[in-house]
């Protein structure tokens, strides 16, 4: 079975679109993999597939094997610098033309979920983490259903919960987490995203909107509050066009020092295949935020193992 090597399986959900979950599936799979862990990525957002855009390989092709489709390999394992490798699986690479929109009622679109989820031939993996499109959608309900069956219990750790800080998100985000709580999926904590802004100019970060909302419905659920995610043009410049970013000295968000340092990239962290992507990402002021993030979710799954 294609889900037979997979050790831990983490869904990224939202009950509203456009609040970064993709952005987040992307950061936590990139700490994971240079923490050392094996890492896949399938993205089952199957009305706006942005992972490949984002990993910076939307012209790659899937190809066909015995055990099913193989997923993309951004990067292969570098056990000398501690690096795990990193796979990803994506209906945009199933799509004919870049940016194609898929207009597929919903019986086509299960039937798309329950194939990704059986014929994607995943290596030996850690993690796997799965995008999943916004809202309890015909998508939703046909993956928690497909998941409970397909996985093992001590497979499926559980989701991470993406919001934005505004009421109207986080409303959203509320039947989000019921649907978690009816379909007995385990929610490993709540980002909040797009919470205050970077400044360009100075760096320094003002919350535009209100904060906070995250956190309260965190609490309101008992569940892990995971942590904040400023707005940086510069991680949107960095997704949309590839360009490095780099901050002043004495740049700081959330409290963390996150100035670029004169040697950005530590050599052993450079890597054949994926140099360019983990460099990029490595300089990024969000990077050490997600870092700390990652190391959550990996002590929420290890601490659901143990009991
Ligand atoms: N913290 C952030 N700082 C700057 N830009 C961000 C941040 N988080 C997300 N973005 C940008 O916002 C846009 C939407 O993010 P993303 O695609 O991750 O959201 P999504 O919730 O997956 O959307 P969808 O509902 O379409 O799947 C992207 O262009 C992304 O680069
Ligand atoms: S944060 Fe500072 S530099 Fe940026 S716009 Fe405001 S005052 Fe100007």
């Amino acid at each position: 079975m294609s889900l037979s090597k997979v050790k831990h399986i983490v869904l990224v959900l939202s009950g509203k679109g456009g609040v970064g979950k993709s952005s987040v599936t992307t950061q936590l799979a990139l700490s994971l993999s240079l923490a050392g862990h094996s890492v896949g990525v399938l993205d089952v957002d199957l009305t706006g597939p942005s992972i490949p855009r984002m990993f910076a390989i939307e012209d790659a092709k899937v190809t066909q094997a015995p055990g099913g489709w193989l997923p993309i390999t951004v990067h292969e394992a570098d056990a000398s610098a501690g690096i795990g490798s990193l796979r990803v699986m994506s209906l945009g690479f199933l799509l004919p033309r870049r940016g194609d929109a898929v207009v597929w009622r919903g019986p086509k679109k299960t039937a798309m979920v329950r194939q990704f989820l059986n014929d994607v031939f995943w290596e030996e993996t850690d993690y796997l983490l799965i995008d999943t499109p916004p809202g309890t959608s015909d998508e939703h309900i046909s993956l928690a259903e497909t998941l409970l069956q397909k996985a093992r219990p001590d497979q499926l750790a559980g989701a991470v919960v993406v919001t934005t800080p505004q009421a109207v998100a986080t409303a959203d985000v509320r039947k989000e987490l019921n649907f978690c709580a009816k379909t007995g999926i385990r929610v490993l904590g709540v980002v909040e995203n797009m919470c205050g802004f970077v400044c360009p100019n100075c760096s320094e970060c003002t919350n535009i909107f209100m904060s906070g909302g995250g956190e309260v419905m965190a609490n309101d659920f008992g569940v892990l509050f995971l942590g904040r995610v400023p707005i940086d043009p510069q991680f949107l410049v960095l997704i949309e066009t590839g360009k490095r970013p780099r901050y002043p000295e004495g740049t700081s968000v959330n409290g963390q020092d996150i100035s670029t340092p004169a040697n950005a990239v530590p050599e052993n962290h450079e890597i054949r295949d994926s140099a360019l992507l983990v460099r990029k990402y490595q300089d990024c002021s969000l990077t050490p935020i997600f870092a700390k993030i990652t190391t959550d979710v990996i002590s929420a799954v290890r601490q659901r193992n143990v009991v």
